[in-house]
């Protein structure tokens, strides 16, 4: 059967680099990956692309560049995917790029807002010599949606169809949960940001050991749950309101960490409360708007978090939790595979949303062409 081979680039919300995938798409749009890379951003783009999630001097003229360095480091990743598939660029019929989210206020306001990545897709496109897909955010957000998350949609199409209601969680900088149906069940997808995913977690121990994130969770898991601490964070409005709802570093970020802090907690403990904070959000959303799943499939680098996952399980005693390799996808490659899939979905005019989950006023197709 003829394939068409799409790459996907992500740079998400806990800033760690870029992740690529080269995937070969079947005419219904399922993926078989065939190559995956990462590369680290070099640490002054990282320090730059955080300080650009709040305001500050100069930021067009520092988003722009930072644009420009980013659009280098996807072209590395590119390169490298054709040199592990043993492809050559004409090969790839597009690149989808999803740039680096620094705001999100979707509805917020002038009742539109907006999403913001950073991104330089004419630049990517130079240095790559392949046509690519951007911006996939803002056409949900300008028809009323929330802009993410986009990737429920996937997650139906590869995970979709189990015996039993199973729900996936992407633990990246942020968290979002896909609620699934069982297979013959007519109910849509659904899903929904349902808090903070590694963000606090990579935040606190880099201010107290100097570590990029807990390996394995082992810090976290050496430390004693705060039972105060914990009431204080989950007391968070964010955490009650309905779907369809989103969120990001403007509202879980160090400053939100530091105002509920009290002195003289061990700093061990603090990170035992955030790993078992971050799993009582996910536990608590998804028993709320699905009790009735009996699989969860994790995702993103949170799930090689083995405290973290230990501590989903205690919260979710009935439920089934492991990872997507399970599913057939290793879960540090499904946010790129996602957006090589709204690529494939761009190019044949198939939507990329799902209004049931941002809540925007119908199905879109989502993103904007450079041609190479
Ligand atoms: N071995 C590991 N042990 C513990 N945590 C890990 C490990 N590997 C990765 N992580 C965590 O995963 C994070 C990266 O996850 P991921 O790449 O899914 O994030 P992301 O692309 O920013 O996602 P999103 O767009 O969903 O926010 C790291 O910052 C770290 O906190
Ligand atoms: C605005 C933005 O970049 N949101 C990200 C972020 O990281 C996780 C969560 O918050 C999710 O809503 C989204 O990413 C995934 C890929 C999504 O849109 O489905």
């Amino acid at each position: 059967m003829d394939t068409e081979v799409l790459i996907g680039l992500m740079s998400g919300t806990s800033l760690d680099g870029v992740d690529g995938v080269l995937a070969h798409f079947d005419a219904a749009g399922r993926p078989q990956v065939r190559a995956h890379a990462h590369r680290p951003f070099p640490a002054a783009l990282r320090d730059e692309l955080l300080a650009l999630n709040q305001s500050g001097a100069d930021e067009l003229h520092r988003g722009a560049l930072s644009a420009n360095a980013l659009a280098e480091v996807q072209a590395q990743v590119v390169a490298e995917l054709l040199v592990r598939s043993g492809l050559a660029a004409d090969a790839v019929r597009a690149v989808g790029s999803h740039g680096q989210t620094v705001r999100h206020r979707p509805g917020e306001f002038d009742g539109t807002g907006y999403t913001l990545q950073l991104n330089q897709p004419a630049l990517l496109a130079e240095r790559c010599g392949i046509d690519v897909v951007s911006d996939f955010r803002s056409r949900d957000v300008a028809a009323g949606g929330q802009g993410a998350p986009l990737v429920p949609a996937f997650h139906a199409v590869v995970f979709g169809g189990q015996a039993c209601p199973a729900a996936v969680l992407n633990l990246g900088g942020m968290a979002n949960l896909t609620l699934l149906p069982a297979a013959g069940d007519p109910a849509p997808v659904r899903g929904f940001d349902c808090g903070p995913g590694n963000a606090l977690l990579d935040f606190w121990i880099q201010q107290e050991l100097g570590r990029p994130y807990d390996e394995g969770g082992r810090w976290g898991a050496g430390g004693r749950v705060d039972p105060a601490l914990l009431a204080r964070l989950l007391d968070e409005p964010f955490l009650r309101a309905a779907p369809p709802k989103s969120t990001g570093r403007d509202l879980f970020n160090p400053p939100w960490l530091l105002a509920r802090l009290t002195p003289g907690l061990p700093p061990q403990d603090v990170q035992a409360t955030l790993a078992e904070f971050t799993a009582s959000c996910a536990a608590e959303a998804l028993v709320a708007q699905a009790p009735d799943t009996t699989t969860l499939l994790c995702c993103g680098g949170g799930a090689l978090n083995q405290d973290l996952m230990r501590r989903l399980q205690a919260l979710l005693p009935d439920l089934r939790v492991g990872s997507t390799d399970s599913a057939g996808l290793p879960p540090l490659q499904v946010e790129a595979t996602a957006f090589a899939w709204l690529a494939w979905a761009f190019l044949h005019r198939q939507p990329g949303n799902r209004p049931e989950v941002t809540g925007a006023v119908g199905l879109r197709v989502l993103g904007a062409l450079h041609p190479a």
